[in-house]
């Protein structure tokens, strides 16, 4: 179904987007949220159920103290208050992949707070606000099986696997964004990319969207500019990468600035995102919070986070990524251009590594941004993905700073590493890149030189001392670029000036 849409720049002339981002992290605790099964990931169908999480009448849950844990760390890294007193509620709605019929989650009374997180985008700083991080269960998952296309609606039968259903479940919801005009599909992009790495290093859950243990749902709406009133947001369901948030985003703001356009009203519905086609489709016409007929869960007992238990929590924090990524642009001297270009190739960590492995930052900067990058380039792939590694880099600038090699050599000695001849002091020694020192075959080369040019000869000798440059040309050219430009130019020296 293809539907009108407006071109994006033209949707910025006469609205404004306003975006709001729904989390939803699967936390990586051994067992499930209020039951004892384990978690792990591609296990056969419900062989990881019981009484608990398939909502069997009399069993009775008991919350998992380190999902709590967890959800509090995040809630502290986005800078949220945590709640002194807190409970679970039923949120109650009927479907296959809830055995309960109600999700366990949180309403009003969540576990966070009021937090915020700053994203970049182009150099510009946007501060997303947090409204709340509280903690859930999972669903299970329906498998739609049969049927002339085998989706949902032609589908001849659907199963249901329960293993899912229980999972520790995180939601992290934003207020809504306003005032990143354009650049709103972007900034949605970037928050996710920054709250995904946040979570990553607290190590609270794998984050890997493809196998769904991170998904955003991603509200957009259009106000007219000059507006007063934000318009109705749709919401785009289960977006799974980080460049499908941004296209949900781009796509909606161009679909509903042309039903708006028409005279149309948008409704408060869910839709679907296409990955191919980059397009969202209508879902249901969204529930109000009181279709969920939320009421506090009264087979849990309340949580109480003391004050001293979030304290050390908070003392206990990793470094997070903003953090480190100041830390490491000052250590390295990178520029606030460099810093984008390394996190956006993701290669902080190869970089990090080269000056683990004993390269000076300066030297390791040098060869990422510079030969490697440049070699990434022309070959079309992800600067990781060359095929060497942190280690080897720092051994290739190590064979510069003590003078087995130069600039030139070190390039050549870096071709072998690409392809495949081992380490680069090996492929220096096989390939025989070392410097020429004062050797016998560069004494050889430099008589030879002089002995080949009298007229240049007789030019330094009467004073014109900058035509030993074309000898030291010959010299370099013989030995085939492995000798030491500077040797090489003391040894013509010392023969044709005697000095
Ligand atoms: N006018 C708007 N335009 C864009 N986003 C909005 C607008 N109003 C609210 N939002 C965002 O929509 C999201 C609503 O999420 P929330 O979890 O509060 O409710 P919900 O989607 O109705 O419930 P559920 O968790 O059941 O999906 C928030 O991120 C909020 O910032
Ligand atoms: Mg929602
Ligand atoms: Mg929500």
């Amino acid at each position: 179904m293809s539907e009108p849409l407006v071109e994006f720049d033209d949707v910025l002339t006469r609205y404004e987007p306003v975006i709001g981002l729904e989390t939803h992290v699967e936390l990586g605790t051994e067992s499930k949220m209020f039951c004892g099964c384990t978690t792990a990931f591609g296990a056969e169908p419900n062989t990881q159920t019981c009484p608990v999480c398939l909502g069997l009448p009399g069993s009775l849950p008991v919350a998992n103290a380190a999902a709590v844990e967890s959800t509090i760390r995040i809630g502290l890294a986005l800078g949220c208050r945590i709640a002194s007193w807190s409970r679970f509620a039923r949120k109650n709605y009927f479907y296959p992949d809830i055995p309960k019929g109600f999700q366990t989650s949180q309403y009003d009374e969540p576990l966070c707070t009021a937090g915020h997180l700053d994203v970049e985008v182009d150099g510009e700083t946007y501060r997303v606000e947090i409204e709340r991080v509280h903690l859930e269960e999972d669903t299970g998952k329906n498998l739609h099986v049969g049927g002339a296309t085998g989706r949902i609606h032609g589908a001849e039968y659907s199963l249901v696997d329960f293993n899912r259903a229980g999972i520790p479940l995180v939601e992290i919801v934003t207020r809504p964004v306003a005032g990143a005009g354009a650049k709103a599909p972007e900034v949605a992009r970037a928050y996710v990319t920054e709250l995904r790495e946040i979570i990553q290093t607290l190590g609270a859950s794998d984050v890997r969207m493809e196998q769904g243990s991170l998904r955003c749902d991603v509200n957009t709406s259009l106000a007219p500019v000059g507006s007063l009133e934000w318009g109705t947001r749709t919401e785009t369901k289960n977006v799974n990468s980080l460049r499908s948030v941004e296209r949900a985003v781009r796509y909606e703001m161009r679909r509903q600035a042309a039903v708006l356009d028409a005279g149309g009203r948008i409704v408060q519905e869910t839709r679907h995102f296409h990955e191919d086609t980059g397009s969202t489709s209508p879902g249901r016409s969204k529930e109000e919070a009181t279709d969920y007929r939320y009421f506090p869960e009264p087979d849990l007992v309340p949580l109480a986070p003391d004050a001293e238990w979030v304290e050390k929590l908070a003392a206990g924090l990793p470094e997070l990524p903003a953090a480190r990524r100041a830390r490491l642009r000052e250590e390295w001297g990178l520029s606030a251009t460099e810093m984008a270009w390394l996190v956006n190739a993701g290669a902080l960590g190869v970089v990090e590594g080269t000056v683990a492995a004993g390269a000076s930052p300066a030297d390791a900067r040098k060869w990422w941004l510079g030969e490697l990058a440049r070699r990434a380039n022309d070959a079309g792939v992800e600067l990781t993905a060359l095929p060497v590694t942190p280690r080897q880099v720092a051994e290739l600038s190590a064979l510069v700073a003590e003078g087995t090699v130069n600039d030139q050599l070190a390039r050549q000695a870096l071709d072998g590493v690409l392809a495949g001849e081992g380490d680069p002091r090996a492929v220096v020694e096989s390939r025989g890149l070392a410097v020429l020192g004062e050797s016998d075959e560069l004494v050889a080369a430099v008589d030879v030189a002089i002995a080949g040019a009298p007229d240049v000869v007789a030019k330094v000798q009467g004073g014109k001392v900058q035509a030993l440059g074309a000898l030291v040309g010959a010299v370099m050219k013989a030995t085939r670029g492995k000798a030491d430009a500077a040797t090489v130019r003391r040894m013509l020296e010392e023969r044709v000036l005697g000095s």
